[in-house]
């Protein structure tokens, strides 16, 4: 059965702990890479965030590390064109990949996407986990059903992350969960907890950086 993550008990305590230290450390932008032979050395955990233009990635990245505006944040979607790395300390790659499903992008710089996309899940050795954020107001929609193909196809564990929680009322909110997790009962490469996130209030973002910093 699929449910909410909220670390709400004493061994998460630990985790939050560790969370908390590894995000206090140093946060760096190392390089943004448009092909595979760019990507650096695959040395360390690595995790990824995915998801439609505008979900709200950049603005989550920079809650998480604390940084205004580490990942950029814009009203333009589609902006973020490449696999931007960051380093946290010498432990964890946080990955930054484009935005997906953006209506306007020519189709010939979506098809590139696509095989940067498709070759960086299937090979890229160190990834541990894969974000998918989903928009709260909307739920999963057919383009994310999409991604989440190729992550089990992939076999890439993939967690689904809830964004602008926030915007949407109490009743919208359990809605929306519930259609989520009632579309990941398909995809094999779920992770069996999503967790609900709002930049703008701090929710869920304690939680993610437990998560990400007891991967291994
Ligand atoms: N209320 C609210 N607004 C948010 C939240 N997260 C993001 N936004 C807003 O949503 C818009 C898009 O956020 P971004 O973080 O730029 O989204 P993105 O997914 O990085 O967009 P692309 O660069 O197109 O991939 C911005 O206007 C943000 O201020 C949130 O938790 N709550």
């Amino acid at each position: 059965m699929t449910m909410v993550f909220t670390l709400a008990g004493a061994p998460e305590e630990q985790a939050r702990e560790t969370g908390r230290l590894l995000f206090a450390g140093p946060v760096d932008f190392v390089k943004g890479v448009t092909t595979m032979a760019a990507l650096p050395p695959a040395d360390r955990v690595e995790v990824c965030f995915a998801g439609r233009s505008n979900v709200g990635k950049s603005s989550l990245i920079n809650a998480l590390t604390g940084r205004k505006s580490l990942a950029r944040a814009s009203n333009t979607p589609g902006r973020t064109q490449e696999i931007n790395y960051f380093a946290l300390g010498e432990s964890r790659y946080l990955v930054d990949l484009p935005g997906y499903g953006f209506a306007e992008a020519p189709v010939a710089v979506v098809r590139k996407w696509q095989e940067l996309l498709r070759a960086y899940l299937a090979g890229r050795q160190t990834l541990r986990r894969a974000f998918v954020l989903i928009d709260t107001r909307h739920g999963i929609k057919q383009v994310d059903d999409e991604i989440l193909g190729l992550l089990d196809k992939s076999a890439v564990t993939f967690q689904v992350v809830m964004t602008k929680a926030d915007k949407v009322n109490q009743a919208t909110r359990e809605a929306n969960i519930a259609q989520v997790m009632a579309a990941l009962q398909k995809h094999p490469a779920a992770y069996p907890e999503i967790i609900v996130t709002s930049s703008e209030k701090g929710e869920g973002v304690e939680t993610l950086r437990a998560v990400i910093a007891t991967l291994e």
